[in-house]
């Protein structure tokens, strides 16, 4: 049994997250309360406890010593929790609105309970059924902004930021990353899923490509080095909850110090995946064409918000000298810019051939019309690595993207 005063570390179950709810005080010890395990995704364990009475309820996420996914055969740190919980207590100082509130959490027992928010919907659902969300792209723009600048040397005190970049070392969850996004897509490897139909063509694409491997080795090194700033780590749109006017941003296990460019390139690339599957998703033309221009809006109008904000704080709340110096900005930001194209580029493809793929395209039920996405995703994903530095403007990556449903 998992209790908070034992501390010792056991999965739980539908009771014992109602006694764990109870034992913190989050409940009175008499109320009637339900639980069920709502997670969904790769790696964890997520219940939500609520008094089916008064409404009440909050969420328990705990982490498991395996990832989910592929079961006890592959371990995963606890420690996952320990960085999920105050990666979200940072964000939470910087950006409330975007952010679940944490009511507790504790390293032993790998748990973090949080706002319940299951009044919103997961953006990669809301994107298939052909939802429209007005403010998310301001909000993630903003989100970005707020979150990356304040946790870099740019925007915190660069002794302090010394000091939080080692609370936050996280090697096997950016082992994953290495493995998943920046390495196993290249190559012939075990862990791809690749429907027989395609190998052909990914190898031609890609295996047999050795500049475009040139290329990945230069994103892969970047995420290896580039220790920037507290970046979420895995900012796909399953991470991401959504009403008619709000966005919060979920699950940040995956945090750690790294490159500025990481989170911004997940949301595009994500939203790009969305793009290219609506080609079978609607298929009233007038429809499509509408929806795939406010997804093309999307990121336009996020790196918009992003860079109009980053400025923005760069100018009000400068921690380094030189940040005056004519230049210094545009500078910064076409970097990040280039690194955010790149990475895009390698989360389009890890996600057609690698391990977990997305909603957006697994769910064609057809497997030419499946294919023919994917064949143009990684189409897309390679023109991204090797042609980032040609595309200098948000314009010209929105009609890259464009060119290719
Ligand atoms: N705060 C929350 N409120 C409501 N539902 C949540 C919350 N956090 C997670 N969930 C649900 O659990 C699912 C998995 O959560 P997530 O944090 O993405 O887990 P994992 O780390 O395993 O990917 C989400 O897709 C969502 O349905
Ligand atoms: C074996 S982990 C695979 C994949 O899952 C993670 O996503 P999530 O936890 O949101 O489901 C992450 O993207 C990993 O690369």
């Amino acid at each position: 049994m998992t209790t908070v005063e034992q501390e010792i570390y056991e999965p739980l179950n539908i009771e014992t997250a109602i006694e764990l709810s109870k034992n913190l005080q989050l409940f009175d010890h008499d109320d009637h309360l339900t639980s069920e395990e709502i997670g969904d995704g790769n790696l964890n364990l997520v219940f939500r406890v609520k008094n089916e009475h008064s409404g009440k309820s909050v969420i328990i996420k705990q982490a498991l010593p395996y990832a989910k996914v592929v079961g006890s055969s592959w371990p995963l740190t606890l420690d996952r929790a320990r960085i999920e919980s105050e990666s979200l207590k940072r964000t939470y100082q910087l950006v409330p609105k975007f952010t679940p509130k944490v009511y507790f959490s504790n390293t032993n027992l790998a748990v973090t309970v949080m706002d319940d928010l299951s009044d919103f919907t997961i953006l990669r659902k809301g994107l298939i059924a052909g939802n429209i969300y007005p403010n998310l792209a301001k909000d993630i723009g903003h989100f970005l902004a707020h979150t990356l600048f304040f946790n870099s040397d740019f925007g915190l005190n660069q002794q302090e930021k010394k000091v939080q970049s080692s609370r936050f070392i996280n090697p096997e969850l950016c082992k994953i990353t290495e493995d998943l996004v920046f390495t196993d897509p290249f190559y012939d490897h075990g862990t791809n899923n690749i429907d027989e139909d395609l190998k052909p063509f990914v190898s031609t694409m890609l295996w047999e490509d050795q500049s475009l491997k040139l290329e990945v080795a230069t994103l892969k090194k970047a995420f290896l080095t580039k220790g920037e700033t507290l970046v979420h780590g895995d900012l796909h749109t399953g991470s991401i909850f959504v009403r008619e006017e709000d966005t919060v941003v979920i699950d940040p296990e995956f945090a750690f110090y790294g490159p500025m460019g990481f989170d911004i390139g997940a949301f595009i690339a994500n939203i790009i995946l969305n793009y290219l599957s609506q080609q079978v998703h609607l298929r009233n033309q007038f429809q499509r064409q509408e929806y795939q221009q406010y997804l093309l809006n999307i990121i336009d109008e996020s790196w918009n918000a992003f860079s109009e904000e980053f400025t923005s704080l760069w100018n009000q709340y400068p921690q380094d000298v030189f940040m005056n110096i004519d230049g210094y900005l545009e500078q910064t930001l076409q970097e990040i810019f280039k690194d955010t194209i790149g990475f895009a580029g390698c989360k389009v493809i890890r996600r057609m051939i690698g391990l977990a793929g997305v909603e957006d395209v697994e769910c064609i039920s057809n497997q030419a019309d499946r294919n023919k996405v994917k064949k143009a995703a990684l189409t897309l994903g390679k023109k991204l690595i090797v042609e980032r530095s040609q595309i200098a403007t948000i314009n010209e990556l929105v009609k890259v993207v464009s060119e290719h449903a």
